[in-house]
């Protein structure tokens, strides 16, 4: 029988977030991934000596079973609910200048290059294996403007089996002439074709169409409010757009809708603004503009390496997280420069001691993350659960439970991951009984989440599949520089 008609059982430690402030570590824990995927039940705290007694209870002493070494964990995958797939070979380029600028003077130059098919075909290819590989298992993806581009994503996101949110850029004004759509019904047709082309893709199909409105400055308010119907006729429609990152974009934005109150009354107005609603950064709102956005119930992409590389400014999580607003972490691409949902994780955790060493606040009250640093709890929530919540996929995703489906990174802090950046794990080894206990998974994760990368994801499943991780490539560790240098060295030949 092959694993796909037994699924697998998972032995060892895991990591499992609870809520913005809680999550479990559990050192000796046993998950059982049935064939379609989906956790089927979950023992949290299993003694070696109990595990074939355990089994043969749940009758499942003939399903592979895989144990996890020593220095090994699993975590639920990350959710990047924000990053441009087109830019990521312009990661690190453009320091000098702020968001409008670095638009024209860099990236609208790289995705127009994504109107030939070919080149977007094989630097796609790369791109999304470079993402998985990162450790991301949902990826709210941005495409270019390009129907044929977009569809050539989507497809292969497919194709890898990743779950993703795939939409292409509606931009029909203040666009460069060689990248900008012509019209507002041209717009809108291929966005209707994209919609219809990502769900006739081939099965198993986790990829999903999204509108995306790239930001209000680049819409005229009749495209969106045309978007705001088709979001209002399909009530599974996701809408992912930018919103009040810099604050040259926000004056712009409001001489351009002068009838507007705010940037986010801008979206409110055309009917784009609630619970489907994925809103990037989010940095610069009025105390008005918070209410509103919980009113609505939208959710916040938070990408604090993007707001730093760009000037941007920093996003007051922790007062949109006190106001009862869904957040998650995004790679913002290559506002970011990194495709690594860990680097936004250390990004936003620097981002909140930031804004405490500039306003210290009592712990107590409605200010209970405003003012402070994110704990640990927190940073892992936003990158998995709170991910999860601001896709609408908080009951199938962000977390292990039973009915949920197994998205998952199996990590390793050994030494033979060989990260030079964590190390010394096989040193306290010594210090520590095996199994783990749950002091020293703490560490491991805490460590993890601060130094670890690509080669320490040891393996990314979606949906129960293995679809990436280092040990996936023949390379083995330090393979995602590799894909790097073929990306560059790929555009070079072009
Ligand atoms: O960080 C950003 N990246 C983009 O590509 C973009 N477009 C509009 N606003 C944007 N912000
Ligand atoms: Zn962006």
């Amino acid at each position: 029988m092959s694993q796909s008609e037994t699924g697998t059982i998972f032995y060892g430690p895991i990591v499992n977030p609870k809520s913005l402030s809680s999550f479990q570590t559990l050192p000796r824990c046993l998950v059982a991934v049935g064939p379609s995927g989906e956790i089927d039940w979950i023992e949290e705290d299993v003694p070696k000596r109990a595990l074939q007694d355990i089994l043969a209870q749940h009758r499942s002493l003939d399903v592979p079973l895989l144990t996890l070494k020593h220095g090994e964990f699993l975590l639920p995958g990350f959710v990047d609910t924000h990053t441009h797939a087109p830019q990521v070979p312009n990661i690190g380029s453009g320091q000098q200048y702020e968001l409008l600028d670095w638009l024209h003077e860099v990236t609208f130059p790289m995705e127009a290059r994504f109107g030939d098919v070919d080149f977007a075909r094989r630097a796609y290819s790369l791109i999304v294996k470079r993402i998985i590989d990162s450790g991301t298992t949902t990826c709210c993806y941005y495409g270019t403007l390009h129907l044929e581009a977009t569809t050539i994503l989507a497809e292969i996101v497919n194709g890898y089996g990743q779950r993703a949110f795939v939409g292409k850029c509606n931009m029909d004004r203040n666009s460069p002439e060689h990248y900008v759509e012509p019209s507002v019904s041209e717009s809108i047709d291929a966005t209707l074709c994209l919609i219809s082309r990502i769900r006739s893709l081939p099965q198993p199909r986790l990829v999903e169409p999204v509108l995306t409105p790239r930001f209000a400055i680049s819409c005229t308010s009749d495209l969106m409010y045309q978007l705001g119907d088709i979001a209002r006729a399909d009530p599974s429609l996701r809408i992912q757009t930018h919103m009040s990152e810099n604050l040259g974009e926000v004056r712009k934005t409001l001489d351009l809708f002068p009838t507007a109150s705010s940037y986010a009354d801008v979206y409110d107005k055309h009917g784009l603004l609630g619970q489907r609603t994925i809103l990037a950064h989010a940095i610069h709102l009025e105390q008005d503009e918070v209410v509103l956005v919980k009113e609505r119930g939208a959710g916040v992409s938070h990408c604090p390496a993007s707001n730093f590389n760009l000037r941007s400014g920093v996003c007051p999580v922790g007062k949109l997280l006190d106001h009862g607003i869904k957040v998650g972490l995004g790679s913002d691409v290559s506002g970011g420069f990194s495709p690594s949902i860990l680097t936004a994780i250390q990004q936003a955790s620097i981002a909140s001691k930031v804004l405490a060493m500039q306003a210290p606040i009592a712990s107590s009250g409605p200010t209970r993350y405003a003012g402070h640093h994110l704990p640990l709890a927190t940073l892992l929530h936003l990158a998995t659960l709170g991910g999860a919540q601001v896709c609408g996929l908080e009951n199938r995703i962000g977390s292990f439970a039973p009915g949920k489906a197994f998205d998952a990174l199996l990590v390793s802090v050994r030494g033979d991951a060989a990260n030079p950046g964590l190390w010394g794990v096989d040193l306290v080894k010594e210090l520590h009984a095996e199994p783990a206990d749950k002091e020293q998974l703490d560490t491991w994760l805490e460590r993890f989440l601060f130094t670890g990368d690509d080669r320490n994801i040891k393996r990314v499943y979606v949906q129960g599949r293995w679809i990436g991780g280092a040990e996936h490539d023949p390379c083995g560790p330090g393979r995602s520089s590799l894909v790097t240098d073929v990306v560059q060295s790929m555009l070079y030949d072009m």
